[in-house]
């Protein structure tokens, strides 16, 4: 549920790692200082790790690198072959932030980036209720992704798309379900979870969430 957009990673998987890297002028912003993100959210993760969204695998990596343990899930087939490529023993199934294989091993740590905003918002009170009954006492959630400060912010980054004719970018922040702040910290406090979130890029916040 929630793979509404899957179509658009069918197209994006082959020159998904080409964008990440400032390729596309449109989306530079979106992903300024992404290895730096990837890396923060990494260092976060403790314990065994549950990753939504994997893509290519590049935050995976980044936690392997630090010894820990990875389950992925990725709804796209091409992005899980490239993902398979890069790390051959990842245990990567098919599956999305609402329907997932079941686990038969204790979860600390569950991470994301940028791919939560493919929920809606029912969709993304569905997943945190989940997340919140898969984790251990004291686990948290770790996300990097889109988030308007407010909703003053909101207009103002559409309105900036319009007048640069990034087009695209003004495309996919009209149909996709980028949250504000407010709106995100309260889905995560009313499920029981203590809320912290800090801005990375113009477009990208870190959320982290920890299981009261
Ligand atoms: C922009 S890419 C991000 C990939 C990677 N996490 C990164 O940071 O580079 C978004 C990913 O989310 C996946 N995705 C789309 N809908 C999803 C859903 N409902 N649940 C989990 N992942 C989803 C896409 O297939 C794609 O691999």
């Amino acid at each position: 549920m929630g793979r509404e957009f899957l179509d658009v990673f069918e197209e994006w998987a082959s020159s998904y790692d080409e964008a990440v890297t400032g390729h596309d002028p449109q989306y530079r912003d979106v992903f300024e200082r992404y290895d730096t993100i990837l890396g923060e959210v990494a260092q976060l993760a403790e314990g065994s790790v549950l990753e939504f969204g994997v893509g290519t695998g590049n935050l995976t990596e980044k936690i392997i690198e630090k010894g820990q343990h990875v389950i992925g899930i990725e709804p796209s087939e091409p992005m899980r072959e490239l993902a398979e490529k890069k790390i051959p023993n990842l245990p990567l199934f098919e599956g999305d932030f609402l329907s997932f294989p079941t686990l038969d091993e204790p979860i600390h740590s569950i991470v994301s980036t940028y791919a939560f905003h493919h929920l809606t918002k029912e969709e993304k009170q569905q997943a945190i209720a989940n997340f919140y009954s898969l984790l251990e006492e004291g686990g948290k959630v770790i996300f990097a992704d889109t988030v308007y400060e407010n909703e003053q912010a909101e207009q103002q980054i559409k309105q900036e798309a319009k007048e640069k004719g990034y087009l695209d970018l003004l495309e996919d922040l009209n149909r996709e379900y980028y949250p504000q702040l407010q709106e995100i910290r309260q889905l995560f406090t009313e499920s029981g979870f203590h809320f912290e979130a800090t801005q990375r890029n113009k477009f990208v916040w870190i959320l982290v969430a920890e299981k009261q």
